[in-house]
Formats: structure tokens, sequence, C-alpha cells
């Protein structure tokens, strides 16, 4: 086990990047089965999803788009407190058969608000398809038919995940150390 430090918080490795990339090769088989004859749109939302992303989709054998898309938070000057706003999305999805390829599913927020947006599109379905679930944390109810591994509600860092912006880089992903 190793033990990094990220400003001023230490994390120990928690999977390892070969664990990881077996069970995204296990999530992309059934994409792959899933997904014939259909052409699917992935919508990978940044940052955190960059490097899952890239490797879910050289696994992929399908015939299949993908674009990146990113939430952007306005935050002081609505009364409501705060809103987030669906940036990048430069494509029809209308008839398309969506995947959103995220990160992890923590409280749900993101992800139910990103599945609503995207409804108002007319796309013939949509999925989600995310590394890390924390199914102890969701407070929404949501389907998520492609989730490569349930994890605890630890905060964790690696593989495309961040705390405070750093820490994206590292191959493996972290558990956070509690003092
Ligand atoms: O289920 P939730 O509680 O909504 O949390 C999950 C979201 O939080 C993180 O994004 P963040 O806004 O930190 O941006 P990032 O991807 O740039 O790190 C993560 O990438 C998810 O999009
Ligand atoms: N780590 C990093 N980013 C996150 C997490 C986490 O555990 N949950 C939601 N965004």
């Amino acid at each position: 086990m190793s033990i990094v430090k990220i400003k001023d918080k230490s994390f120990k490795t928690s999977i390892p990047e070969a664990e990881i990339l077996k069970k995204v090769q296990v999530v992309a088989d059934r994409l792959n089965k899933d997904y014939e004859g259909k052409t699917p749109v992935f919508l990978a939302v940044l940052n955190g999803a960059f490097i899952f992303a890239a490797d879910l989709m050289r696994m992929i054998t399908v015939p299949s788009e993908i674009s990146f898309v990113k939430y952007a938070s306005y935050e002081g000057t609505f009364s409501t407190g705060s809103m987030k706003t669906l940036m990048g999305l430069n494509q029809d999805l209308a008839g398309r058969h969506v995947v959103i390829v995220e990160d992890i599913v923590d409280s749900g927020f993101t992800m139910a608000h990103m599945i609503e947006d995207l409804k108002k599109m007319n796309p013939a379905s949509v999925e989600v398809c995310s590394l890390l679930v924390k199914p102890g944390n969701l407070k929404v109810d949501l389907d998520i038919n492609y989730a490569v591994m349930k994890i605890p509600n630890d905060f964790i860092v690696g593989y495309g995940l961040d705390y405070d912006q750093e820490g994206r880089n590292l191959r493996d992903i972290y558990t956070i150390v509690e003092e």
C-alpha cells in the first residue's frame, strides 16, 4: 500500500489500476453487446471522467461517437443559490442512444440533473455508465445501468478524480486517511 499527500490530506491506495481496467472491460463487454447496431453517443462529463472515458472508449468495438460535456456553475447571482448549465453539447441527440460516461455518482444530484436535461432533447434512450457509485450516499432515485464499481462513502482521488483539483493524474484510486 502506498500513501500520497495532497495539500493537507493523506490518501492510501485502495483500487490499483490493473483491477480498475479489468472491471472497466467487463462493463465495456456489456455495452458492446447491448449497443450492437445502435451507434450510441457517449457523453463524457469533464473534468473527472476524462481518464475513464479514454480507457472505456478503447474497449468499445461497436460503431459509436463520443463528445465531452461540462457542467458550469454560476453561483451567487441567482436567488435560488446555484444553477448548473450543460456546456459543450453541439450535436442533435434526437432519436440517438445516449450513454453518459461519468467518473462518480456520489449524492446523485449531478446525474439526475443531467438526465433531466438530456431527456428534453428527445433521445431514443439515456443510460448512465459510471466508474464509481457510492450507494450509501445516494440522495435521489437513480437507475445506473452500467456501474463499474460500488464503493463506500469515503472520499477518494486518482484515475481522474481530484481533491481540490489535484491528484487526477494518479494511476490508482486512493482513499482518504482520516487523522
Ligand atoms: O453525485 P454528485 O454528488 O453530484 O457528485 C458527482 C459529481 O461530482 C464530481 O464533479 P465536480 O463537480 O467535482 O467536477 P469535476 O468532474 O471537474 O471534478 C464528479 O465528477 C461528478 O460529476
Ligand atoms: N472524490 C473526488 N471527487 C468527488 C467525490 C470523491 O469522493 N465525490 C464527488 N466528487
